[in-house]
């Protein structure tokens, strides 16, 4: 038996107050009536006036409170002192939002409802943006009533899970790597370990890594049919093995489903920012962390990098070579100040700039696939539609993804999987052209309008270094390899946790 109760409630439309008795007996029809779910929160004090009726079952929901980091709304806050009733309801009225009490919570902000039942409590999930990013600000909802309540939670709560459009459970793998960065991976990943551990869809196993390599190796063994996922708390040189760890599997194609998530911990965090950015997220732990929590992936490029007498590698990311490269590998030993590293040691590189004198063929984007498989590097190129173009460079910059860093958005637009990489080119610059070109690279593309900056697009490429004696580095995704001969040639797409758009078949079940 459920009865009418008052409660104050947003809908215009809603019926004015009746005292008096309703049968209701499923949920579904109850979910029916009040366009989603309901319930009615009360602290203390008694049932005032109220202009609006709600349909509930008595006690389905008996008391409330916000929690958060710090960010909890004190008003909001139930206590004896102030009397307080809570209506929670939604669907008809909006198909986006779930009203409990005053706080409108968007469903995509919501990663779920847990139901603990035998404390009697339904967490939701709630990562709501405040100032530009994402912050946690759970509600709690304190359940009343018998078993016949209890089972109505349950089914409310399996709802409500179904609109916050939630991949089903992963089973995830996270790799953190203590020695990335500033050091800072195992705190950020106990605040991302935070959220995937009051979420009932995710299981995570992790592991620390303990010495370079050991990730690849990892990735190499692990069984796709088990694992949904990696999630690397690291920075790009580990996301690097980890792909590689994946692509020089017998099983390659079916290892490469297993989706790679990336925590930032890095000093580049490349990935991590191409992925919350084509997402429309703020770049920070916690976003990233959310994006991995709802599921959905998108594809990345990859390419197969050849040099002479080298293993062939995969790379996600793309070559820098010259003052970049210089700036990237250089400060290797300014680690400890994370990002800034790169800021102090271009200084540094402008005042003694080292170009790289070499030789670029490339595949223009506009003209189809290159032929597969890709040629030796040893071999001449096959013919095809090559435009060719000499340095020296001083900035030679390849990237598949649009951002070649977490405050470096390369190629502005740049789409991670239609197969096309970018390559941004500085040749023979001197010192002003340089420093304008470095300053300018901070402000989403302005470096693009620096005289001399000329940017092409291609599908692969091969770079052969003109000088015996060259000096210099070349950094393959954050990590240094042989200054010799480099081709980059397609090699399909692996997968990436995090994306705006749903990618599986979870739609909402209230269509309104
Ligand atoms: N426990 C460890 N001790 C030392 N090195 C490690 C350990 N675990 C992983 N590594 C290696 O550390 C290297 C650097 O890591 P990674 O590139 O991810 O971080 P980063 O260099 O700080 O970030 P970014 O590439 O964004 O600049 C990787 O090549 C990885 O193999």
């Amino acid at each position: 038996m459920y009865e009418l109760l008052q409660a104050p409630c947003t809908r215009e439309d809603a019926a004015p107050l009746k005292d008096t008795s309703y049968s209701v007996p499923a949920m579904d029809d109850l979910w029916q009536i009040t366009g989603g779910l309901c319930g009615v929160v009360e602290a203390g004090g008694t049932i005032g006036p109220s202009v609006h009726t709600k349909l509930v079952p008595r006690g389905l929901v008996v008391g409330a409170e916000l929690e958060g980091d710090g960010a909890t709304t004190p008003s909001q806050s139930l206590n004896e002192r102030q009397p307080r009733r809570w209506c929670c309801c939604a669907g008809r009225e909006s198909a986006r939002n779930l009203r409990v009490g005053s706080e409108l919570l968007r469903f995509e902000d919501l990663l779920g409802a847990v139901l603990d039942t035998a404390a009697r409590l339904v967490r939701l999930v709630h990562c709501p943006v405040s100032s530009g990013a994402r912050v946690r600000r759970d509600i709690v909802l304190h359940v009343g009533g018998d078993e016949k309540v209890l089972a109505a939670v349950n089914e409310w709560t399996s709802r409500l899970n179904e609109k916050c459009k939630v991949k089903g459970q992963r089973n995830y793998h996270a790799l953190i790597n203590p020695a990335s960065g500033s050091g800072q991976a195992a705190s950020r990943w106990q605040q991302a370990r935070e959220l995937f551990d009051s979420l009932t869809h995710l299981n995570i196993t992790e592991s620390f890594t303990t010495r370079a390599g050991e990730a690849g190796e990892i990735a190499s063994q692990l069984d796709p049919r088990q694992c949904d996922g990696i999630i690397v708390v690291s920075g790009d040189g580990m996301v690097h093995e980890v792909f590689n760890g994946l692509a020089s599997r017998s099983d390659r194609s079916e290892a490469l489903r297993i989706a790679v998530g990336h925590i930032p911990a890095g000093s580049g965090n490349a990935l991590a920012k191409s992925i919350l950015h084509s997402s429309g997220e703020a770049f920070g732990v916690l976003d990233a962390a959310f994006l991995i929590a709802k599921g959905h992936q998108q594809d990345l490029d990859l390419m197969t990098v050849s040099q002479p007498s080298q293993p062939d590698r995969t790379s996600f990311l793309g070559l820098s070579a010259g003052v970049i490269a210089d700036v990237d590998l250089g400060s290797e030993w300014l680690r400890f100040l994370g990002g800034f590293r790169f800021t102090l040691y271009a200084g540094v590189c402008i005042v003694y700039p080292r170009p790289l004198l070499a030789e670029l063929h490339y595949w223009p984007s506009h003209a189809g696939q290159p032929p597969m498989p890709p040629p030796s590097i040893d071999s001449e190129l096959p013919t095809g539609p090559w435009a060719s173009i000499s340095g020296p460079f001083t900035v030679f910059w390849s990237s598949n993804m649009e951002w070649t860093s977490y405050n470096t958005q390369l190629a502005p637009g740049q789409s991670m999987e239609d197969g096309v990489c970018s390559i941004v080119l500085l040749r023979n610059a001197g010192r002003v052209a340089l420093t304008r070109f470095l300053l300018a690279l901070e402000s989403d593309g302005g470096h693009l309008d620096v005289e001399g900056t000329e940017k092409l697009e291609c599908r692969a490429f091969r770079l052969r270094p003109l000088s015996t004696d060259a000096r210099g580095y070349f950094s393959l995704d954050g990590e240094e390899v042989p200054l010799q001969p480099i081709q980059f040639w397609p090699a399909g797409q692996g997968r990436v946790i995090g994306s705006s758009s749903p990618d599986g078949p979870i739609d909402s079940v209230m269509a309104v």
